[in-house]
């Protein structure tokens, strides 16, 4: 059996913890929750037959085999960095905090010290794997567009590009890079972050975002092309009810991804 510790507890924490109630080989002992936050996240967790241990550290003896970050990029700084320097194998949702200048170097050093490995989630898109499969032959551009309904971009630099209120068209809040787009948008664009960690790099991937009053769905599109010839994803994502800002798949590719580090056969 695998020994886990989660790191938030949100939309997507119980969503994965309630995957994971009845697979025998996995186990969540300790959730990790934001200062002030532990009595809500213990509510939360009240309906499970084993609610796992609700804290805000690690506690200094515990050896977890995976570390599972599902909180948002400050909780990189908090937990995943000490907890690659200990050499616990993490798990990353937020890749998006990954824009930030130097964290990747400071996550491989902590690794490396730790003699451990960081892994990054795919979360709501798909097809990672052919992305840096194409980028082995060097890729020529990725193009990535992300479109939520209006109600995503709350409290979000959205609000003033437009009225998300009141508009009646779907519109444009950003064009630039990822780098900026997962700046300005830690919680909405983490895909932009992944796919350009896959694929060209944080300062050359573009990213469009949109606001669309008329979607109920997270719609990721992206066209990459390159020596391996030409490669168009569009996933229509459905939002999570606890978080209209995270798609349903992002619980998923957690589950996957503990599943396959626990069964014998990993796809
Ligand atoms: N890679 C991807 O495709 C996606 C990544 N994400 C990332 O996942 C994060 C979590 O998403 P949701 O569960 O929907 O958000 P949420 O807001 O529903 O839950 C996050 C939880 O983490 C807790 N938290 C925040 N900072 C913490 C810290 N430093 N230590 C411990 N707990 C902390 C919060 O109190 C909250 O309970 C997002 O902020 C985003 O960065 C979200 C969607 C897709
Ligand atoms: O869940 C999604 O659809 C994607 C998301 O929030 C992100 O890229 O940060």
């Amino acid at each position: 059996m695998l020994h886990i510790t989660m790191i938030g507890c949100g939309a997507i924490g119980v969503g994965v913890l309630e995957l994971l109630e009845n697979d025998p080989q996995l186990c969540v002992d300790y959730v990790i929750a934001s200062q002030g936050s532990e009595a809500l996240v213990r509510q939360r967790l009240a309906s499970f037959k084993q609610p796992p241990q609700v804290l805000t550290a690690l506690p200094a003896d515990a050896r977890p085999d995976l570390l599972v970050e599902c909180a948002g990029h400050r909780a990189i700084e908090e937990h995943v960095l000490p907890a690659l320097e200990r050499g616990i194998a993490c798990l990353i949702v937020s890749v998006g905090a990954l824009s930030e200048v130097g964290l990747v170097e400071r996550l491989e050093a902590a690794a490396e010290r730790g003699k451990t490995r960081i892994e990054l989630l795919p979360g709501a898109i798909g097809g990672i794997d052919a992305l840096s499969a194409a980028k082995v032959g060097g890729l020529d551009s990725v193009n990535y567009t992300g479109r939520k309904p209006a109600r995503a971009w709350k409290n979000t630099p959205g609000e003033q590009a437009c009225d998300l209120d009141s508009i009646s068209q779907a519109t444009v809040i950003f064009q630039g890079s990822a780098r900026e787009a997962a700046r300005l948008y830690p919680k909405n664009a983490n895909v932009a972050a992944t796919l350009s960690l896959a694929g060209l790099g944080l300062d050359r991937t573009h990213v469009t975002l949109i606001a669309d009053p008329h979607s109920d769905e997270n719609v990721h599109h992206f066209e990459a092309r390159g020596a391996f010839g030409r490669f168009e994803l569009s996933l229509r994502g459905k939002p999570l009810l606890a978080n209209p800002k995270t798609s349903a798949l992002t619980v998923y590719s957690v589950v996957r991804a503990l599943g396959n580090h626990a069964h014998a056969i990993s796809i």
